[in-house]
């Protein structure tokens, strides 16, 4: 799929992994609006973007992704501004044990929130034209990062979330593709938080641990993972995918089918 023409939302968009999701978007020729609550840093971002890429290619919206309004309201300003909306990656996340209702709100609820109105947006049955969803997780959604268990339940979330997703949307016929991108350790501000007590709280000890894993795994840059985004949002084969991004390389996942063929079934009416 080209991304020529094609208009992007992407949450927690200021810094990180989502400044360089934005970045390689723009470089295909898509339009970004670009959501987060550091206004601080998104204003910078657009700002330098306006430099490289023109000011028409990018908006800035700040939003809040826990606030259903605050992310309806970037939804309806997203369209305003550009008119459509083809893709939509749902990226803002934070890493904190003690804050960890806060987490699950972040990194889990805000995502649904994001998936449903980038569906009332795009899929065909609304009258919308289609589009891709690319929610981000990581590699603590596969398996266990110490120190981090409600991080980790959080990730594991958005994985079952957006498969179960994807196959409603095959099935419904919405013309939607929902994947997910599962990164390892990447050289972005959330590393910060290995050496931060106040985020690890009551696992604060096994910090070496951690330490070491990341030492073991190495830190990707984040075009790597960039990379691995545009392919799941370019990629029109791709509709429940998870795609992992190491220092190996990357791979799709596979999963148990625990249910063969249960759509299949004729004793399942639709
Ligand atoms: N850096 C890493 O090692 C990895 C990161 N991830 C995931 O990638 C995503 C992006 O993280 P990074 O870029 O690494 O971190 P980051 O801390 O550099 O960027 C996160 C962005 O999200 C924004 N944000 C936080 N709360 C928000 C809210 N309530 N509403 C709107 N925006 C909000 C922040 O302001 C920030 O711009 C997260 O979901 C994270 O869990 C996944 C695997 C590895
Ligand atoms: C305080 C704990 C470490 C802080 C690290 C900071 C950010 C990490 C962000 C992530 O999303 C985690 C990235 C990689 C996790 C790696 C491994 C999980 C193990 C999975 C497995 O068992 O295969």
């Amino acid at each position: 799929m080209s991304l020529k023409g094609k208009v992007a939302l992407v949450t927690g968009a200021a810094q990180g992994l989502g400044k360089g999701f934005t970045r390689i978007l723009l470089t295909h020729g898509a339009k970004v609006s670009l959501l987060d609550v550091n206004e601080a840093a998104g204003a910078e971002l657009k700002r330098s973007l306006d430099g490289d890429f023109g000011a028409d290619s990018t908006v800035f919206l700040p939003c809040d992704v826990t606030s259903d309004a605050q992310l309806k309201d970037a939804f309806r300003r997203t369209l305003e501004t550009f008119g459509r909306i083809d893709i939509v990656c749902n990226n803002a996340g934070i890493l904190d044990e003690n804050a960890w209702e806060r987490t699950v709100s972040i990194n889990l609820c805000a995502v649904v929130r994001g998936t449903y109105l980038a569906l009332q947006h795009m899929k065909k049955e609304s009258g919308g034209q289609g589009g891709v969803i690319v929610n981000v997780a990581s590699v603590a959604g596969l398996g266990p990062l110490l120190s981090t268990p409600v991080y980790t339940a959080t990730k594991h979330g958005v994985v079952g979330f957006s498969r179960a997703i994807a196959e409603v949307s095959k099935v419904c016929d919405y013309g939607v593709r929902v994947n997910v991108l599962c990164p390892s350790f990447t050289n972005t501000a959330i590393l910060s938080n290995i050496e931060d007590d106040r985020t690890t709280g009551q696992f604060a000890r096994l910090k070496d641990i951690s330490k070491k894993m990341l030492q073991d795994a190495g830190v990707l840059d984040v075009s790597e993972v960039a990379e691995g985004f545009l392919q799941l949002v370019t990629d029109e084969g791709k509709n429940g995918s998870v795609l992992m991004v190491t220092k190996a390389g990357t791979a799709y996942v596979t999963f148990p089918q625990v249910v063969k063929d249960l759509v299949a079934s004729p004793s399942v009416v639709l």
